[in-house]
Order: C-alpha cells, then sequence, then structure tokens
C-alpha cells in the first residue's frame, strides 16, 4: 500500500518541479527580453520624452541605432567628392551634427545608438562641462576593444587621473621640451632632404606633402619618447597606425556585448597588434630600466622623463601606488603616439595648405623667419619672436581644428544650465561647428584671416570658452607646448627653404579619421628658394 502510494506521489512531485523549472526558464527568458527591451526601446523612449518635455529639440530615436545608420550614410555621401575651395567646412566634416544644429538649434540632442547625445553650444556651459571633470567624464562602454589603441593619462578619471597627470607633467615643462628641440630638428632636416631630392632636376614641381609631414610627426614622436631606440619606435607607430583604422571600424557600428570575443579578422588582427605593441614598448622600458638600475643617468626623452617622475613620486610618497607600474607606462608611450602624432601633423598639413592658397601670409610669415634666424636654425629663444606665425597658427587651429569634436559621459542625473540631464548621456562640445560659428565670430568668421587674433585670443572671445582647439578646463591638452614648438621649428625651416602654392591638382576635402585630415592629399607646387 505504502509502496503503491508513494509510486502515485513521484510522478505528480516530478509533474510540479518540470512546471516549476518551465516557470522558472520563461521567467528568465522574460526578464531578459524585458531588459533587452528595455535597452534597446523603453529607456530611450523614456530619456526621449524626458528631454523633449524640458524644451529640448532632439531627433526621434530609432531602434537600436539611433542616429547611427544616418551619420554613416551622410559622411559617406559627404566623402564621395571634395568641396569648392572655401573654409566653410563643419558641413563636409561633420555632416549630421552640422545639419541637424542647423536646423533643431545649437543646443538640441541626438542619438549615439541608444545612448541621448546633448549638444552644449552656450560658452558658459562649455566651460561648466570642461572645469568639472569629475562629473564630466571620459565617454565609457561601447567595444571595450577601442580601449586598445589607448589608455593612459587620456582614459583615466578621479584621483587615478590626478596621480597620472603629475607624473607625466614634467615631461611638458618647457624645460624639458628644450632637450627635445635637436630631435625636431634632424627629424623636419629628413623631410626638407627628401623634397631636395625630389627637386634636384627642376626648380619647382608638384609635391603631396601629407604624407611627408605624417611621417615627419612620428618621427618626432619616436625620437622624443624613446631617443636612442628610435628605430624601434617606429615599427610601433607603424602598428598603431594599422591598429587606429580597425578601432574607427568598430567604433562607428554598434556594439553587441560580448562580440570583442567573437574570432572575427577584425577582431584577431587588433590583438595580435597589441601584443606586438606592448611586447615592443615594454622591452624598450625593460631595457631602460636595467640602465638606470646600473647608474646611467636618465635620458631626456620622454620615456626617461616619466620612469625618473614615477621613480620620484614613489621615493618622496614611500609607496609604490604613487608611481606607474610597467603596464602604465606602456600605455603612456601608446598615448604619445595616438595623441600627438595624427594632431600636430594635420596642423602642419592644413597651414601648409592655407599658406599655399593665401599667398600674402606665407610672405610675411617668410619675412619674420628670416628676420628672427636669417638662413640659420630656429633657436628656441628667437622662436618666441614669431609673432606672424603665431596668429597664422590660431587661425588655423580654429578654421581647420584637428579635434572636430570632445565629447563626456554623466553617470549620474546632473543639472547643466536649466536642463536635468539623465545618467549615461553623452556630452558633446562640437568644437569645429563653434569654431565656425558666425554669432561668435562675426560674418566673416569662414574667411583666413590671421589679425583677428592680433590682440590675443581671449580679446577675440571675450574670455569666452569658444575657442577649443587643445580643450579647456583641467583635461586641457598635456602635449599643446610641445606641438606648437615642433610646428613653428618645423614651419620655419620649411619656409627659409621653399615657397609653395597650391597645385591645381589640390582637392580640397577636410575630412575627420579621427582627426581632421586632407582626403585626398595635399598637393603643392614647391620651389626651391
Ligand atoms: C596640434 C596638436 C594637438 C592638438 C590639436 C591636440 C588636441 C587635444 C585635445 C582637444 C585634447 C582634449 C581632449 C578632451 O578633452 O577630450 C587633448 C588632450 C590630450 N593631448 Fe593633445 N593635442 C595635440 C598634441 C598633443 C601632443 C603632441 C601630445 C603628446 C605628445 C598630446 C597629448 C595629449 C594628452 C595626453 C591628452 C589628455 C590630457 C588629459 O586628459 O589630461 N597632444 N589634446
Amino acid at each position: 500500500m505504502a509502496t503503491s502510494h508513494s509510486n502515485h506521489k513521484y510522478p505528480q512531485a516530478m509533474e510540479i518541479t518540470t512546471v516549476f523549472c518551465v516557470l522558472g526558464v520563461a521567467t528568465t527568458f522574460l526578464f531578459y527580453i524585458w531588459r533587452i527591451s528595455n535597452w534597446l526601446w523603453f529607456e530611450p523612449k523614456k530619456t526621449e520624452k524626458f528631454l523633449k518635455d524640458q524644451g529640448l529639440k532632439g531627433t526621434p530615436y530609432r531602434f537600436m541605432y539611433g542616429d547611427l545608420k544616418e551619420m554613416a550614410q551622410m559622411m559617406n555621401e559627404a566623402k564621395s567628392k571634395p568641396m569648392n575651395l572655401s573654409h566653410d567646412i563643419a558641413f563636409r566634416v561633420s555632416p549630421f551634427f552640422h545639419k541637424t544644429l542647423t536646423t533643431l538649434g545649437k543646443s538640441c540632442f541626438t542619438w549615439m545608438g541608444t545612448k541621448p547625445v546633448v549638444h552644449v553650444s552656450e560658452p558658459s556651459l562649455i566651460r561648466e562641462v570642461l572645469a568639472n571633470y569629475n562629473k564630466y567624464q571620459k565617454q565609457r562602454g561601447g567595444n571595450p576593444l577601442t580601449k586598445l589603441l589607448a589608455r593612459g593619462l587620456i582614459d583615466v578619471e578621479g584621483d587615478q587621473w590626478v596621480k597620472h597627470r603629475k607624473i607625466i607633467n614634467p615631461a611638458f615643462h618647457m624645460e624639458k621640451l628644450k632637450h627635445m628641440v635637436p630631435a625636431f630638428y634632424v627629424s623636419c632636416g629628413e623631410m626638407i632632404d627628401k623634397w631636395m631630392k625630389v627637386l634636384t632636376q627642376e626648380s619647382s614641381r608638384e609635391v603631396d606633402v601629407w604624407p611627408y609631414l605624417q611621417t615627419f610627426s612620428s618621427d618626432v614622436i619616436s625620437r622624443t619618447a624613446f631617443g636612442s631606440s628610435f628605430e624601434e619606435g617606429r615599427k610601433i607607430f607603424e602598428l598603431q597606425r594599422e591598429q587606429a583604422k580597425l578601432i574607427i571600424k568598430a567604433a562607428n557600428s554598434v556594439y553587441i556585448p560580448g562580440s570583442r570575443f567573437l574570432p572575427t579578422k577584425n577582431n584577431k588582427r587588433m590583438k595580435e597588434i597589441d601584443q606586438q605593441v606592448r611586447g615592443s614598448i615594454k622591452s624598450i622600458i625593460n631595457k631602460r630600466v636595467v640602465a638606470m638600475k646600473a647608474g646611467e643617468t636618465s635620458r631626456d626623452d620622454l620615456l626617461g622623463i616619466l620612469l625618473v617622475s614615477s621613480y620620484k613620486e614613489i621615493k618622496e610618497r614611500g609607496n609604490n601606488n604613487f608611481g606607474l607600474s610597467i603596464d602604465e607606462v606602456i600605455e603612456e608611450c601608446k598615448l604619445f603616439y595616438f595623441a600627438g602624432q595624427e594632431t600636430t601633423g594635420n596642423m602642419l598639413v592644413w597651414t601648409m595648405i592655407l599658406l599655399g592658397q593665401h599667398s600674402e601670409w606665407q610672405t610675411r610669415a617668410r619675412q619674420e623667419v628670416l628676420h628672427v634666424f636669417g638662413d640659420k636654425k630656429p633657436d628656441i629663444d628667437g622662436l618666441s619672436h614669431l609673432k606672424v606665425i603665431n596668429i597664422i597658427f590660431n587661425e588655423l587651429l580654429r578654421l581647420y581644428s584637428p579635434a572636430v569634436l570632445l565629447r563626456r559621459q554623466i553617470h549620474e542625473e546632473t543639472k547643466l544650465g536649466n536642463l536635468t540631464l539623465p545618467t549615461g548621456t553623452l556630452v558633446q562640445i562640437n568644437t569645429l561647428i563653434l569654431h565656425h560659428d558666425k554669432d561668435m565670430w562675426g560674418e566673416d568668421v569662414n574667411e583666413f584671416k590671421p589679425e583677428r587674433f592680433s590682440k590675443g585670443v581671449s580679446k577675440v572671445t571675450k574670455g569666452q570658452a569658444a575657442y577649443l582647439p587643445f580643450g579647456g578646463g583641467p583635461r586641457i591638452c598635456i602635449g599643446q607646448n610641445f606641438a606648437i614648438l615642433e610646428a613653428k621649428i618645423a614651419l620655419a625651416m620649411i619656409l627659409q627653404r621653399f615657397s609653395f602654392e597650391l597645385s591645381p591638382s589640390y582637392s580640397h576635402a577636410p575630412h575627420a579619421m579621427p582627426t581632421l585630415q586632407p582626403q585626398f592629399g595635399a598637393h603643392l607646387i614647391m620651389h626651391k628658394l
């Protein structure tokens, strides 16, 4: 009896267990469906309403991609042909943001996938965003593989940022930069020799100066970062360049969590490059550490200064946590390439293109260089007398700012002016669009007029945060002086030996990749002087 009773009970228990299992699976399934629907639809729609209710205009949220597809489509269209020779370039460089800000107003919102992007154009609010680096942090999320290009100072927050910035700062003091001038001479001398060779048969000839300037600015970083390990540095740079292309591709698509582990061709190559780059930098650092421990005096390259500064912090504070680990030093070295090479190369290429177009300014700049240095190498003291070149650079960095936008992200609900921004919002400052804003700069905004800066930057901007080629606030570019010094020396040396004008084959096509570059090169007619 007992047996038959229990036989009867077990199937019943099994049924109940099965029901619970099915219910459990169904609940888990529904939970994930709910979470995914929330992430892809309900949250963005709620945010859209929240922002609209505050009177902010914006693009309607579109499932999963937000505005990404339209952005890519508009960018491809813009890229498909050059533009006329005008400095009104924002519509080509940032077609989607330019169109949106023109139609919806300078303060509005758009969508990077599921994330809202609030565009900030009011100088007082820009100042607030840039000043509060703890509230407005660098953008997080997306494809983690994009971090393979560079982390380091540009990517850390809070106390970590304070620590890194303190250790790296000495490398960019004017006093230290002075020791880097010979590296600038050698790299620029090599570029000029190459142009001279191209021009051996004729006194003038068309040259696409863009690849030469890219090699110049990467050689400068290799030499100033690694000193005698320059050749190894060069190889690292080539790999980083390939990495940048793969990363731009990854960053411009919607990231499906976990997809970085898929063995796709892109993913595999990105990881391979990362290993090679890290391995090469590590071996340079190890050699240097061994040499330093053996009593060799530190070198005046960025790596040497970084190591000394890090050891000094550890010694003074008596704790390894105050210094940088080898991994962190590797990241800082990678960052020098990423942050310092392309930007400075771009600054120089646009300078040559603009001086090739505006010959009266080229003549004035050359007269100044010859007056200050004659045909001698430009020395650091003389550089401070280059007033014309100063204002040319100011105007150039306004019209053709290498970094076209700054982006931040908030991690809790935050008040900005009259707006309340929900957690996770991206805040975007469209530097290039701001630099081309008529209301700020006047009717002649799209003209190349260096004289507008003759009384200094703050006179033109009336002290407002409206001119941001190097960013602003505490996280302003650490390499600003380095870049200006390098650009001044290079331009002075070029002007001493060549005059140049735009070639008829030059196609005007400014393009953000991710920094502002001439898409079809920089074809100039170069004349030996
Ligand atoms: C014309 C040349 C350059 C331009 C236009 C430029 C532009 C910028 C901008 C706009 C930022 C701020 C980014 C942000 O706030 O999100 C920045 C940051 C930075 N730049 Fe530059 N840069 C240039 C050259 C350099 C050079 C030569 C180096 C180093 C060798 C460098 C290293 C850095 C670093 C490490 C940061 C991060 C600073 C921090 O977060 O504390 N830059 N740069």
